[in-house]
């Protein structure tokens, strides 16, 4: 079993009450990983997703290696057949079949490049290891999705929402860099799994994302229409997908402020992490009491216990 997508759940709705039991008593399953270990390889930065996922596995009991491949670890060829005369030292293959010797499970975080789409979309670097590593992926985010993050994000909406159907909103925010689609991609794609809540998103015209993924998901280019009586604002940048990884727009107008929020049914504000306070959200808002940004980060310990037991149990 790996854990690539949000799409892997066969239940959203069990997976999250899976966790938030798991939350209640984090420590139950501490005998599960005995003498198994997982490793974390990363090629971009991490605070939550690397000390989360740590946390996970040591609550169950897991060893844990972690590698900054980015800077430590060879560059790599992910394309077969390749001649290797030039940039890559080590194929892919090699790479991901000896790291499976020293590990159980191996984790993943390699961000978009967002430079060449085809390359990204095809999510050739995850797809490396998944093809060549003879043990369970786990995805910590990867070039189109983030799928620890969405799972802890359906746990924080159950844990806060206060009526059967709430109203969500996807709010993109300006941002000075070209960051990735992955993490509003993977929230959209979970807010698809979601049977009762109202669910629109609301951006720029011309940064619409994948239509592959938004498939026929409700989308309002008047945030603050989008944002009326809404009970979640879910708010991240992302970099242009149609003129593919661009900054086409820095509008300070999209950033959410206490008046935008004032137009929601006393919404809760969301984000993955970490913000640029003041350019995405005001210092008003994300200090606010309607702010649940700790506590979403909190639930990425129990996103990521629930994927590594289920994994642990399949071994
Ligand atoms: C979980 C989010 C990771 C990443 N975020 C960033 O790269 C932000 C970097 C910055 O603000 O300088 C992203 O948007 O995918
Ligand atoms: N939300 C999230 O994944 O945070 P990090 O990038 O700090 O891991």
């Amino acid at each position: 079993m790996n854990y690539i997508s949000i799409k892997d759940i066969d239940s959203l709705s069990k997976w999250v009450k899976s966790a938030i039991k798991i939350k209640k008593n984090p420590l139950k399953n501490k005998k599960l990983g005995k003498n198994k270990t997982l490793i974390m390889l990363f090629f971009n930065s991490s605070l939550r997703t690397r000390l989360s996922t740590q946390k996970a596995a040591i609550n169950l009991g897991m060893n844990v290696m972690v590698m900054n491949f980015g800077s430590e670890g060879w560059t790599l060829e992910f394309e077969d057949g390749a001649v290797m005369n030039s940039g890559a030292s080590e194929h892919i293959k090699e790479a991901a079949e000896v790291v499976s010797q020293y590990g159980d499970i191996i984790a993943i975080r390699a961000f978009a490049g967002l430079v060449d789409k085809e390359k990204d979309y095809a999510e050739t670097v995850i797809s490396g290891f998944l093809k060549h590593a003879t043990v369970p992926i786990v995805n910590m985010e990867s070039a189109v999705r983030h799928p620890l993050q969405s799972l802890a994000d359906a746990i924080t909406m159950e844990e806060y929402k206060t009526k059967h159907k709430p109203k969500v909103v996807l709010s993109w925010a300006p941002h000075p860099r070209a960051l990735p689609q992955a993490v509003a991609n993977s929230f959209v794609e979970m807010m698809q799994m979601q049977k009762d809540m109202d669910f629109v998103i609301t951006h720029p015209e011309g940064y619409e994302l994948s239509p592959e993924i938004t498939k026929d998901s409700k989308i309002e280019y008047d945030q603050n229409k989008a944002f009326e009586n809404a009970d979640f604002v879910y708010v991240k940048n992302w970099s242009n997908f149609n003129d593919y990884g661009k900054v086409t727009n820095s509008d300070p107008n999209w950033t959410v402020t206490a008046e935008k929020m004032a137009l929601t049914n006393n919404g809760k504000f969301m984000h993955c992490l970490p913000v640029r306070r003041n350019v995405i959200v005001s210092d008003e808002v994300i200090d606010s009491e309607n702010s649940i940004v700790i506590e979403q980060a909190n639930n990425r310990t129990y996103s990521a216990q629930l994927v590594l037991q289920k994994i642990l149990k399949k071994l």
